[in-house]
């Protein structure tokens, strides 16, 4: 572990130093794309303009003889594309797989100017963040970067769960988690095959009836990510770093994606990752807040003066700790009105070119 005193040092001469705070920037939606598919490759120019983080995966779902052509249609697809405020990340493969080194040791170089994020799967440890963190000081030198590249891991292997903390605290670069509940379900023996989302056998049933044992006792679906979620939004909140959740695999079932997508907003994620264009709208419509919760928020903090006491709103009780959470709502819809006219006009709130 380094020093408190050290930690904020670049690892590697001339290395652009790491940073103090995670630029909050939105990432409503981490969009998927495999950039060995060339049909996939020829919808980025519409699907850019549309989402908050575009992602170059690198890693599974491209297929083990397409990850050579993928890393280097990858340079090509940046070499013309316009990002404009679209933050552009990259998933490498694992860091033990026989491609995850050499993802690094071209891309850095080749694309380390556009490149926001690496996204980093199968994380196990801090070791882990370690490795890449320097590495990557290493790379940015010898590219002559200025800006540093960010990390982000995905939760996805029993260990990884059970060393949270320390992955998040492992390095200033530390951007985010996310979720990866297929690699995890495997990785603990889970007996799911779902990728994400719930499960109809996951479930709790209603006591029998005193009065009339048979009738039927309704049963209720539970969230099998219920507890690895909130334990990664905890290690991300008290590391500054931001949640995410991961996949979910059912395309066809936008309802239950926005329900699962919905879930991890009302717990502290800050978006979700999209794997086909439906999915898209759906992360951008749950993870902006409703404009009735900002009216909500607005007349709180506006009720509540300086913020501290106990004063009635429509008969609730706010206070010192309500009027922080309202201005969580707040912060969220000011910064995303700041970027976005129709958000702005919903909320009321600033547009953009009135700032
Ligand atoms: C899921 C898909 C395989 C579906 O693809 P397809 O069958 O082609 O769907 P459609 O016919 O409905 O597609 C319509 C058109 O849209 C294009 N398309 C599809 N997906 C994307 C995309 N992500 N970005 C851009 N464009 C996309 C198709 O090419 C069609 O084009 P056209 O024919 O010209 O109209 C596919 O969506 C897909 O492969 N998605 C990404 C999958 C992926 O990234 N998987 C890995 C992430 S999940 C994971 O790794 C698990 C995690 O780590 C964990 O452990 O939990
Ligand atoms: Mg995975």
């Amino acid at each position: 572990m380094r020093s408190a005193k050290d930690f904020f040092a670049p690892l590697a001469v001339g290395a652009p130093p790491p940073p103090r705070e995670i630029p909050w920037r939105p990432s409503r939606m981490i969009h998927f794309f495999d950039p060995s598919n060339e049909k996939m490759a020829a919808k980025l120019p519409q699907i850019i303009p549309r989402v908050d983080v575009l992602l170059g995966n690198l890693e599974d779902g491209v297929r083990a003889d397409n990850k050579i052509v993928a890393r280097e249609n990858l340079i090509k697809i940046v070499d013309g594309a316009d990002f404009g405020e679209t933050q552009f990340w990259i998933r490498l493969n694992s860091l033990d797989s026989p491609w995850g080194l050499d993802d690094l040791l071209t891309l850095v170089p080749a694309i380390g100017e556009n490149l926001d994020v690496v996204m980093v799967p199968k994380v196990q440890g801090a070791e882990d963040i370690h490795y890449v963190d320097r590495l990557l000081a290493q790379l940015e030198a010898k590219a002559g970067l200025s800006r540093p590249v960010l990390v982000h891991a995905i939760l996805e292997t029993a260990r990884g769960v059970a060393n949270v903390e320390e992955i998040c605290a492992a390095s200033p670069r530390m951007q985010g988690l996310s979720l990866g509940p297929a690699d995890l379900a495997a990785d603990r023996r889970m007996k799911t095959t779902r990728v994400g989302g719930g499960h109809p056998g996951y479930l709790v049933r209603q006591d029998p009836r005193p009065d009339d044992p048979a009738a039927v006792r309704a049963t209720f679906q539970q969230d099998p990510w219920h507890y690895t979620l909130a334990r990664m939004v905890d290690a991300c909140a008290a590391n500054g770093i931001m949640p995410y959740y991961g996949p979910f695999g059912d395309i066809a079932d936008v309802l239950a994606c926005e329900d699962q997508f919905r879930n991890a907003f009302l717990l502290g994620c800050v978006g979700a990752w999209s794997l086909h264009p439906v999915q898209i709208d759906i992360a951008k419509k749950v993870f902006s807040p409703e404009p009735a919760d900002v009216e909500w928020a607005k007349r709180v903090v506006a009720a509540m003066g300086d913020g501290t006491g106990a004063v009635m709103v429509d008969g609730t009780m706010q206070d010192d700790a309500s009027v922080k959470q309202c201005r969580v709502i707040l912060t969220l819809a000011t910064r995303l009105a700041a970027r976005d006219a129709q958000l702005a006009a919903a909320y009321g709130l600033p547009a953009p070119e009135a700032r």
